[in-house]
């Protein structure tokens, strides 16, 4: 068939192929959450419904996408790696980015009312993507280093800034105290004067959540027989551990490998 006259405004579409052979992350960031958690009342500094919603949410995105092997989320964001072997969408970058977000920001919605029965969506959620490429297994964990390391800084500020706003003082009194200090300082204010042990903090707080393909077992009817079928299965898993050290990539070295 012949092409129509205005076939050539194809070639205005660019190519946006990742280098091949390197870890994807697509990291996707909740716009404007500061608004959002004030307008739907998050507890500061952490909200366990919310984050247990962005879990539900990762866990959704690596149920539909066989090509993330890891994700790594902590407050609005989420991190998704794709194997250096994937070839998704031939490796167009928007088309990945687009795809993981829009399926992580309708989970959001759709999820939305069994983390939060008692509370209406006031507006529509928003996230932004992008995509990155690590061209070595160390770069890609450093990255992951990365976004742990800014869970625990953060993690442990907010502890304080909002122990220290509770306790009665104003937002900028707890701005000036903390500022300068370390994280030695901040454990011992924390235990001296609001008696909280912060090893003892929920490590989904102070780590932030990994989810893996774990192997688990998984009973299903079969549609045969009628009798119970039992299978492994490797289940998207939410995780609050520590993904800096080697004892989490030393237990599972098929993320890695090829
Ligand atoms: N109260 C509360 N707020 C949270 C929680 N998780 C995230 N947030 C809010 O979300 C913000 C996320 O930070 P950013 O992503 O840097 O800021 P943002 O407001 O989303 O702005 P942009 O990402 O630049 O659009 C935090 O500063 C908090 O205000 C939570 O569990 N509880
Ligand atoms: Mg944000
Ligand atoms: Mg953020």
């Amino acid at each position: 068939m012949a092409k129509s006259k205005y076939e050539y405004v194809k070639q205005f579409e660019l190519d946006d192929s990742l280098l091949p052979n390197t870890w994807l992350v697509v990291r996707i960031d909740g716009r404007g959450f500061h608004k959002f958690a004030t307008a739907h009342g998050f507890t500061k500094p952490n909200d366990r419904p919310g984050l247990d919603l962005m879990n539900a949410c990762a866990v959704a995105v690596m149920k539909d996408i066989q090509d993330v092997v890891l994700a790594y989320g902590e407050s609005d964001e989420y991190s998704f790696v794709l194997h250096r072997s994937s070839n998704l969408y031939t490796r167009r970058a928007s088309k990945i980015a687009s795809t993981v977000v829009s399926l992580f920001a309708a989970s959001y919605v759709f999820l939305w009312s069994r983390h939060f029965p008692e509370k209406t969506l006031q507006y529509p959620p928003c996230f932004d993507a992008r995509v990155v490429c690590y061209p070595s297994d160390s770069n890609l964990r450093d990255y992951l280093c990365w976004r742990q390391a800014d869970c625990h800084i953060n993690n442990l500020y907010n502890t304080c800034f909002w122990e220290i706003v509770h306790s009665g003082r104003s937002e900028k009194e707890a701005e000036d105290e903390l500022r300068g200090t370390v994280a030695s300082e901040k454990n011992e204010m924390l235990f001296s004067r609001f008696g909280i042990n912060y090893n003892a903090v929920p490590e989904m707080f102070r780590k932030g959540s990994v989810v893996v393909r774990e192997e688990a077992e998984v009973t299903s009817l079969s549609a045969k027989t009628g009798l119970e079928v039992v299978r492994r299965k490797r289940i998207p898993t939410v995780l609050h551990v520590d993904i800096i050290g080697e004892e989490f990539w030393k237990s599972r070295p098929e993320l890695l490998g090829s």
